[in-house]
Order: structure tokens, then sequence, then C-alpha cells
């Protein structure tokens, strides 16, 4: 199938700053692709590249087989990071005034219900909530009915029941043939929503692939976390690897002690050991691999080999692109 959009070796540097280098990609038709990475990694610039409002110094990009810059608008969706709509308009109002941007774009009630925000619907864009606000904003993205929508953090400030909302909305566009190439900090909404992964990490794309391949690929062993503060030392007679935990790791407690390569049914066995050499411990749970492994032993490396580059060098750069810039990409009929 042809990709709608198709990437090769993408180079963008602001100053001394290395932005994009050599990245490359290609999405499907209907498929969902989720770019995660550091603060920083690229994703902000990948985007704007692909949507036109960067001209990137080197590589190529097509999106609906044509150049970013030459795209028909009313075919594509842009959701900008920051993105901020005329404040004394109301959602509803904000909705209509984007579909009237269009040729052939839906009917913003629909909108407004498929973002869950019928009940907000009459109140001005500045009174309402940081999540309702990304809600239009989302709602906006996706008006005209859009081929390809690109959704840079579409859910960061929305409840988790917004967030199930939204990933329901992308869900059915991909459905219906929509190609959404999304960015997030939250490995979860990568994992639920996306068929492609691509890690970016320093301005290249280091591991792309489907997420359960990524897991298999290079999220390492099971973990069995000992809430403990007894040092990993003391697990040294145990038969398996054991190790802190992962800087930076969601939901694991500070105070522990991480088996790995254990089965459950081997939990037993380290009760006992925890038990006979009178180590005590407050809680413990097991998991499988997930994304989140995936991104933390790809990311940190290159993260760490980052900062000390720049703490080094130093960091310098032109002006700040205007967000705005992005918004009328996907905006302008
Ligand atoms: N207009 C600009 N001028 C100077 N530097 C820039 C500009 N745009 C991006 N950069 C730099 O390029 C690098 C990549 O930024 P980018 O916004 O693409 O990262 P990101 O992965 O989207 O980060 P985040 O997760 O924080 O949104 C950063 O070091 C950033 O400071």
């Amino acid at each position: 199938m042809e990709a709608v959009v198709d990437a090769t070796d993408l180079e963008k540097t602001y100053g001394e700053t290395v932005a994009l280098s050599g990245a490359s990609l290609s999405v499907a038709q209907g498929e969902v692709f989720a770019l995660i990475g550091p603060n920083g990694a690229g994703k902000t610039t990948l985007v704007r590249a692909l949507t036109g409002t960067v001209e990137p110094d080197g590589g190529t990009a097509t999106i609906l087989g044509a150049s970013p810059s030459a795209v028909d608008r009313d075919r594509l969706g842009v959701l900008p990071q920051e993105f901020s709509p005329p404040a004394r308009l109301s959602a509803r109002e904000l909705l209509a005034y984007y579909a009237g941007l269009y040729d052939d774009p839906r009917d913003p009630a629909d909108v407004l219900a498929d973002v869950g925000l019928v009940d907000a619907g009459d109140t001005w864009y500045e009174n309402l909530s940081g999540g309702q606000r990304r809600r239009v904003c989302v709602g906006s993205a996706l008006v005209n009915d859009p081929d390809l929508l690109f959704l840079d953090e579409p859910t960061t400030g929305i409840d988790p029941a917004g967030r199930r909302t939204v990933w329901r909305l992308i869900e059915d566009l991909a459905d219906a043939g929509t190609t959404v190439v999304l960015t997030t900090h939250d490995m979860a909404e990568a994992e639920h929503l996306a068929d492609r992964v691509g890690l970016l990490a320093d301005g290249s794309l280091v591991a792309q692939g489907p997420p359960a391949d990524l897991v298999r690929e290079y999220g390492g062993s099971s973990r069995l976390t000992v809430e403990t503060t007894a040092d990993p030392d003391s697990f040294a007679d145990l038969e398996y690897p054991v190790e802190r935990p992962q800087r930076g790791r969601n939901r694991t407690p500070e105070e522990a002690v991480v088996v790995r390569e254990i089965d459950p049914a081997a939990i037993e066995g380290v009760v006992d050991y925890l038990e006979d050499r009178d180590i005590a411990y407050t809680g413990l749970s097991w998991a499988e691999p997930d994304l989140e492994d995936v991104y933390l032993s790809l990311a940190e490396p290159t993260e760490r080999e980052r900062t000390r580059r720049l703490e080094g060098g130093g960091e310098s750069g032109d002006a700040a692109a205007d967000d705005s810039d992005l918004a009328q990409a996907g905006e302008t009929a």
C-alpha cells in the first residue's frame, strides 16, 4: 500500500542544536503511528517538518503524495502542541468557525459531542478548564474530516475519562481510514492506540514497530518489585538477577529491589527467602515488561549522552517558531 507519510533522512538544526538527525519513517493509510521520546528529542520538529511549517535542512518528505507545503489543506488536520484559539468564543462557536474554513467539513455539533463537550458547549474558551480546552483543540483539528491527522500531545491535561473519549475518537477515525500520527509522553496511550510506535531520541528514530514487537525486542525481562529498604546485596543468594529500580519509571517506589527474569510461580520462593533472612518488605508486585521499559532502555542512554554533550558545549538556537503557524497549516482551507 502506498505510504501516506513518507520521510527519509530528515535533518534540522537550530544553531548548535540538532533537532532532527536523519529521521526516516513511513506511515500507511489508516495506521496510527505514535512518536515517543524524551523532551527535546525532536518530536514536534518532526511533526512540523511533516506538516510544512518547518523547512528541513536535508532529507525528503511527502504527505498524501505531495510536498508538505503543497498538500491540499482540506485533507490535512493538525493539532499543534500549543494552540491558542480566540478566547472569547464558546466551544460551539469555535468549532463552527474552524468548520467554516473548509469546503466540506463535518457537522461541528457532532464534533462537539465526539469530544464530550456538549454540556460546556456555550462556555467561552477562556473559561473552560485546561482539559476542556484541549478537547476543543482536538475537535478543531479534525473538524475538516481529514485523511491525515497530526496530533501533537493530544491528551495532555485531559482527565482519564476524557482521555478515553479522545482515544475512542482516534480509534474510530483510524477504523474509517484516517491516518493518524500523534506524539505522546503517555506510554499507555502509545501502547493502547498505536499500530506502530517510533521512538525518537536525539533527533533520530532509534526504533520503530508494533508496541508488542518493541517490548519483545527491547523490553527486557519480567520484574518482581520488592518494596524494601534492604540493600540489593542481601538478595545476592537468589538465583535471579537483582537491581535497583530504573530511575524515572512510573509507579515504582524509590525504595525497592527489582528481581528480574522470574516466573509468577517462583514468587513464593522469594517470599520464603525474605522471611528466612528476616528481610523486611512492605509490598511485592510482579509485571511483564511494557513500552515504558523499551523507552527507558533505549531513550535513557541517548538522553544521558545528550545531556553530557550539552553540559560540555551549550545550546543555542534561533527564535522559537510560533505554533500558530502550525495551527494555520491545518486550518487554512
Ligand atoms: N524554533 C526553534 N529554535 C531553536 N531551537 C529549537 C526550535 N524548535 C525546536 N528547537 C530545539 O530542537 C530540539 C527539539 O525540540 P522539539 O520541540 O522538536 O522536541 P520534542 O521532542 O517535541 O520535545 P517535547 O517532548 O518537550 O515537546 C530542542 O532542543 C529544542 O530546544
